[in-house]
């Protein structure tokens, strides 16, 4: 038995807010969890704080499914994003612990390597079509082998994933959320020529992927993705927002550009119809958000029945924890993807020193045992918490619309 004699939550914000959940045994081993919601984070604090901490004391860290069910089944209210986070902190630190205490990296625990590296996609935007392209070919010359790109729309002052600080996009930029303006008829016109422009410049054999944000209805992301074949995107994500997963349907009769979903997802009830009916080809849940990876394993599980590969988020305010287990998860499963990789800031990385590694486009989670990642708490006291939103979006008539 190794006994569970201690937790407590770190809050930190080494330029963006991060939640660690640290759990400690009697035998002095402990694990770290992300738990980071980004613009709740306060919620899960609380949560596992309150609520979460007192029922882990004295329980054995090894016992991971079961105390996953515990948590799960015990809490009566199932799933939503804050319940998840906090079950997916849990996870990840029972995870950590158990491979510390077997001596090895937790890939291998999960069933050994499935290949030799994880192949990521990195972020290249701009303000225009040229700028975008320009920061394609700087990700083509870092080895990057897959890139998403995503550029500022004519007519439109700002808009999600275009940022000055090209590197280290950070969206949650306001004490309170920030706003912006939006038309799709002025981005449905904008896509398709990125997309031209960038496989003329960066030729065939690079993967090109493009983030919708879920801001199109199911016939105009059923347009954009006929309209962008000719160019062979990787994938369009989050075409259309995902409640409703029949949607999917109407977008699958109208384009075979390949559809990947699930970022905001927090369970296997979230993706269940999607990847049953097969209509996405990759899902997006993350190690934090969908439960840890005890649950991201059985939605990996039942998408290889019907051949949906996976495709982790890997946003910046997916802590290096989450990122971490994330890669030893990507090297573990039959039916990896890919994963996306927005690099940390050097404040971050100094306050979770880690060992994964980034190699002509593909990252490996390294070899120490357990994560492989880290938390300086001295460091991270000296970066409190900050309130940062993020933005919303409304049409050029002031409706609310999706982000
Ligand atoms: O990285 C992506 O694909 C995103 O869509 C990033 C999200 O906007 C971000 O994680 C929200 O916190
Ligand atoms: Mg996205």
């Amino acid at each position: 038995m190794l006994k569970i004699k201690d937790a407590r939550v770190v809050v930190t914000c080494p330029g963006r807010n991060f939640v660690t959940l640290r759990i400690e045994t009697a035998d002095g081993l402990y694990g770290l969890g992300d738990a980071t919601l980004n613009g709740r984070e306060l919620a899960v604090v609380s949560y596992l704080a309150d609520h979460v901490i007192p029922c882990l004391i004295g329980r054995d860290a090894h016992q991971i499914e079961d105390i996953w069910q515990y948590l799960y089944k015990g809490a009566y209210w199932r799933r939503g994003p804050v319940t998840m986070s906090a079950i997916a902190a849990v996870d990840m630190a029972l995870w950590d612990i158990k491979a510390k205490a077997a001596g090895m990296p937790l890939y291998q625990l999960l069933g050994g390597a499935c290949r030799s590296g994880v192949m990521v996609y990195g972020h290249a935007n701009g303000q225009t079509i040229e700028e975008t392209v320009e920061e394609a070919r700087k990700y083509q010359a870092m080895g990057y082998k897959a890139i998403r790109l995503q550029s500022g729309v004519p007519g439109l002052p700002s808009t999600y994933g275009v940022s000055g600080d090209k590197m280290f996009y950070e969206p949650a930029d306001g004490a309170l959320p920030t706003e912006n303006v939006w038309s799709t008829a002025k981005y449905l016109r904008t896509v398709p020529k990125l997309f031209e422009a960038a496989r003329l410049a960066l030729g065939n054999d690079v993967h090109l992927l493009h983030d919708v944000h879920h801001r199109l209805t199911p016939i105009e992301a059923g347009r954009l993705g006929g309209s962008l074949e000719p160019y062979r995107p990787f994938w369009l994500e989050d075409p259309t927002p995902a409640e409703n997963q029949e949607a999917f349907r109407l977008i699958r009769q109208h384009t075979t550009t390949p559809l990947a979903v699930g970022e905001v997802f927090n369970s296997i009830w979230d993706a269940k119809d999607l990847i049953q009916n097969q209509l996405i080809d990759y899902i997006r849940a993350t190690v934090v958000h969908a439960g840890g990876i005890t649950h991201l394993r059985r939605i990996a599980n039942l998408a290889e029945l019907y051949q949906v590969r996976t495709g982790c988020h890997g946003a910046t305010d997916l802590s290096p924890v989450t990122m971490a287990a994330a890669l030893h998860f990507d090297l573990s499963i039959p039916n990896f993807g890919v994963q996306e990789y927005m690099r940390h800031t050097a404040e971050t990385d100094a306050v979770f020193p880690h060992a994964y590694s980034f190699k002509d486009g593909y990252l490996h989670p390294g070899d120490a045992p357990g994560l492989g990642v880290d938390l300086d708490e001295a460091l991270a006291a000296r970066y409190p918490y900050r309130r940062a939103y993020l933005p919303v979006n409304r049409l050029e008539d002031g409706t609310l619309h999706n982000w």
